[in-house]
């Protein structure tokens, strides 16, 4: 990738990143759903995605543009939404961190 762009997900993505795995409400989305414990899941959500994989794929390299990472991450909250209820533990930790998320987002 572009040196902005390595140096988005050195020093912004990885440390936005980090203060959402650190979060009060991150616990649904820090590892991809367990299938097994959850089979419906991967009927019904045909993309998952979680923080660690984000975690991975920044590491690795794969996120060409920061509006890449900001998909995915935006990916775990709509996944949640279409599996989650809104009045459920998961659902209200969805809303609550995608606000957070928006609100890091738009300070960069
Ligand atoms: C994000 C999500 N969407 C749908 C179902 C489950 C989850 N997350 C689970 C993660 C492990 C703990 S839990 O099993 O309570 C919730």
């Amino acid at each position: 990738s572009p040196p902005t762009v390595i140096v988005f997900c050195e020093q912004c993505g990885s440390g936005l990143l980090c203060e959402m795995e650190c979060h009060e409400h991150a616990w649904p989305f820090l590892v991809p759903v367990n299938t097994k414990q959850f089979p419906q899941y991967k009927k019904v959500i045909k993309c998952p995605m979680d923080l660690s994989t984000i975690k991975r794929k920044l590491h690795d390299g794969t996120y060409k543009c920061k509006e890449e990472f900001a998909s995915d991450v935006r990916l775990i909250f709509s996944n949640c939404e279409v599996f989650n209820e809104d009045d459920s533990p998961v659902g209200r930790a969805g809303h609550n961190m995608r606000q957070f998320f928006d609100a890091r987002w738009a300070q960069l």
